[in-house]
């Protein structure tokens, strides 16, 4: 067993929650080891007045916590696994998946509360371009407006911008002990989770077995299970581009995976989605099958029109 470890983190609030939580655990567990934190700064907290879906590319919020984690600076990473690309850079994985705390998306409107009731035309804050999609598509008429920054950010801007509601996700709110401002969590049915929304990752290096195997009990494994099936849905539909994509697997009471997706356009106005159960040892597969089969019944136009308009 090691005597050290190093966790890198990001510095938001968010970050360093997760980042301490995971560095709580491993104490409790391991109480003779010394755990240690390191802070970075990745290119997504570096450029935060661009639209994340202008900035493009992967691994904005990983990319430098990797090169110190290949370079021995750092033993893991902790990350939001909705953060992390669907392709890890060769000679790291993912070591553990947390339980979720809750996949949901939740609307903030103090003075309106639901999305139902908010009214024509009102203004909401969103840079999600999947949020954006999944809006308009239930709710025509609204106005989105984007909204970066750290979650202490976004909710400040709810004031000053004039926002009639935004929307974050819960995991985030409950960790950072938000969730009181949250209005209403919305229902799957009008707004599906991004891939891995809710579950932390634990990022590290492949030949580094002894890290590997003190991080395996904070594994959920049907989480992990889960969130795989939903990262392959991702990894075969997505083009290289952010897309308006909305999926959530789970492990139903039979043991079977169910996994719930949708592509939409970004205006909302097309959408597909569809639904597939299968056997959660064949996760990655039944992520990939549900993936081509939603492409081939109308989710390649919405893709090729979205390419097309860039
Ligand atoms: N995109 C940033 C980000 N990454 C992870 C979370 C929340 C926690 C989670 O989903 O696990 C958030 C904030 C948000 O989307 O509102």
């Amino acid at each position: 067993m090691k005597q050290k470890l190093v966790i890198g983190t990001r510095g938001s609030k968010l970050a360093l929650w997760q980042a301490n939580y995971v560095a709580a655990c491993l104490r409790e567990r391991y109480p003779e080891v010394v755990i240690e934190l390191k802070n970075m700064v990745t290119t997504g907290d570096r450029i935060l007045d661009v639209p994340l879906a202008k900035i493009g590319g992967k691994g904005l919020f990983t990319k430098e916590l990797e090169v110190a984690m290949l370079s021995s600076e750092i033993d893991l990473a902790v990350h939001s696994l909705k953060d992390m690309p669907t392709d890890l850079p060769e000679g790291l994985i993912l070591a553990a998946v947390t339980d979720r705390v809750d996949p949901g998306d939740a609307l903030i409107s103090p003075e309106y509360k639901t999305l139902a009731n908010l009214p024509v035309n009102a203004k909401v804050g969103t840079s999600s371009l999947r949020r954006k999609a999944q809006l308009l598509h239930a709710r025509p008429d609204l106005t989105i407006v984007d909204l970066r920054g750290n979650l202490d950010t976004r909710l400040k801007k709810l004031t000053t911008e004039n926002l009639d509601a935004i929307m974050l996700a819960v995991a985030g709110l409950k960790r950072l002990g938000w969730d009181e401002h949250i209005t209403q969590v919305l229902p799957q049915d009008i707004c599906l989770p991004a891939v891995g929304q809710g579950a932390l990752a634990l990022e590290a290096r492949e030949n580094d077995a002894e890290t590997l195997a003190m991080l395996e009990f904070l594994n959920h494994e049907p989480t992990r299970l889960a969130t795989l099936a939903e990262r392959a849905f991702l990894a075969e539909a997505e083009g290289g581009c952010q897309i308006p994509i909305g999926v959530y697997g789970q492990l139903n009471q039979q043991g079977q995976l169910s996994l719930n997706a949708v592509i939409m356009s970004p205006d909302g106005r097309e959408a597909v989605r569809d639904t597939i159960v299968g056997s959660p040892a064949e996760a990655a597969a039944i992520g990939q099958t549900l993936a081509v089969r939603m492409l081939d019944h109308g989710g390649r136009e919405i893709l090729a029109k979205l390419f097309e308009a860039k």
